[in-house]
């Protein structure tokens, strides 16, 4: 049985956060499948384009959907040729990121109905499936929230031992509920908001903000029973002042050069237990990833790169040449198709990465994320914590453990 794309629809749409993105539904035999793109606030220099400058209605516009007709819809690398050869340029600043991601998703949904087969099995990069721990943010600031929140972008965390994915929803959902207690103590007149991700965003500075999450993990450990680990997404390009030099935590006046923001933080994870620490520098400094983490690597953290490798299988080649960050962001619309994020997906295993595929801030209500997670062999699975675009890539991921009773969970090695 085949399934070749017979029609293919691009509609304008807008992620949770009110960013202009693209729905493409995509016909594969009697199939359909249907995917919107998500969108970045804190998005690395070296991704691909999200629109061109016209945003969602040129991309749509310079997009034939003619040329996809009779394409595979099952193989993501020949649906990816067939967007690269459409759009024609290195970083699809014609077509947009967005509709190479829309248009390669929905196409494997298409072929994983008509075929009768879950999409994860079709990216199918694992050895075993796993179920991915949830990765969630409950508290955040930087780019994703506004002023006198946290200089340090996302403050995370993740269960250790899961008996099942159940547990570890609820897990990082007490932690949740918890900081916002742990924050109204601090400050009875906290006005509850919340950033893109719904994370909380107090006003405080770095250590507090520490402080808070690590009490409600503890309390949450002591409740559930289940250990909780505790990370950070520095999203340190956000803070990098290339004409200074140096890291500006603009909100608490903190100021450090390349070796003191290593310093400051190992002196976090070394404090707080840190498990799990995203982009700890800036997206150029190779040589500083490749510092922190031979620190890292005995102490049990993980340190992982987003911004540095953008789901790009070059940039993880150069960074697995100097051994640069152990564990890696997935994130497709970085890459702009599926195809190339497999690409990046199989470099990771062969390099030995660990994969978090991750949403972006700018979410949609689809939950592909987690077939994704599942078929790229993640180790975990980044998706905020609450809130509907986020909430249903967990949904999905009880769904699939449902329907394999077998199906075991990742564990974290380092
Ligand atoms: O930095 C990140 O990891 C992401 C998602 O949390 O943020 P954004 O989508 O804004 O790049
Ligand atoms: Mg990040």
């Amino acid at each position: 049985m085949t399934a070749k794309i017979v029609e293919v629809k691009l509609r304008l749409a807008f992620t949770g956060r009110g960013d202009e993105t693209v729905e493409a539904e995509v016909r594969a035999g009697g199939s359909r499948g249907r995917a919107a793109a998500p969108a970045g606030a804190s998005a690395g220099k070296h991704e691909v384009r999200h629109l061109p400058p016209g945003g969602a209605a040129e991309a749509i516009r310079s997009f034939d959907p003619s040329r996809m007709i009779g394409i595979d819809a099952s193989d993501p690398r020949a649906v990816t040729a067939a967007l690269r050869s459409i759009d024609g340029t290195r970083d699809y600043s014609r077509i947009g990121g967005a509709t190479a991601y829309a248009v390669s998703v929905a196409a494997l949904e298409a072929a994983s109905i008509e075929l009768g087969r879950p999409m994860y099995e079709l990216i199918g990069l694992y050895g075993e499936p796993r179920i991915p721990l949830p990765l969630g943010n409950v508290l955040g600031g930087g780019k994703h929230a506004g002023g006198g929140a946290p200089d340090v972008q996302e403050f995370l965390v993740f269960p250790l031992d899961p008996g099942n994915i159940v547990d570890a929803v609820r897990a990082n959902l007490r932690v949740h509920t918890l900081v916002r207690k742990g924050i109204e103590r601090r400050d009875p007149s906290f006005p509850a908001g919340k950033g893109d991700e719904g994370a909380w965003a107090p006003r405080m500075g770095t250590i507090d903000a520490l402080e808070v999450v690590s009490e409600a993990a503890a309390a949450a450990s002591d409740e559930l029973g289940v250990h909780i680990g505790l990370g950070l997404d520095v999203a340190a390009s956000t803070i990098w002042s290339p004409s200074d030099g140096a890291y500006v935590y603009g909100r608490e006046g903190r100021r450090l050069d390349p070796e003191g923001q290593i310093s400051f933080m190992e002196e976090l994870a070394d404090r707080y237990g840190l498990k799990y620490i995203e982009d700890p520098l800036q997206e150029d400094d190779f040589e500083g990833f490749a510092e922190i983490t031979r620190w890292a690597k005995g102490r049990g953290v993980l340190i992982v790169g987003d911004d540095l490798l953008v789901t790009s299988s070059s940039r993880l080649e150069r960074a697995a040449s100097m051994g640069a960050a152990a564990g890696a962001i997935l994130k497709v619309n970085q890459a702009g198709s599926l195809g190339e994020a497999m690409d990046f997906a199989r470099a990771c295993r062969d390099r030995g990465y660990s994969i978090v595929a991750s949403h972006r801030s700018g979410d949609t209500w689809d939950s592909h994320l987690a077939h994704v997670a599942v078929g790229t062999g993640a180790v975990m699975m980044k998706s905020g914590v609450v809130g509907g675009e986020r909430m249903s890539k967990h949904m999905e991921l009880l769904r699939i453990a449902e329907a394999h009773p077998g199906i075991g969970i990742a564990r974290l090695r380092i």
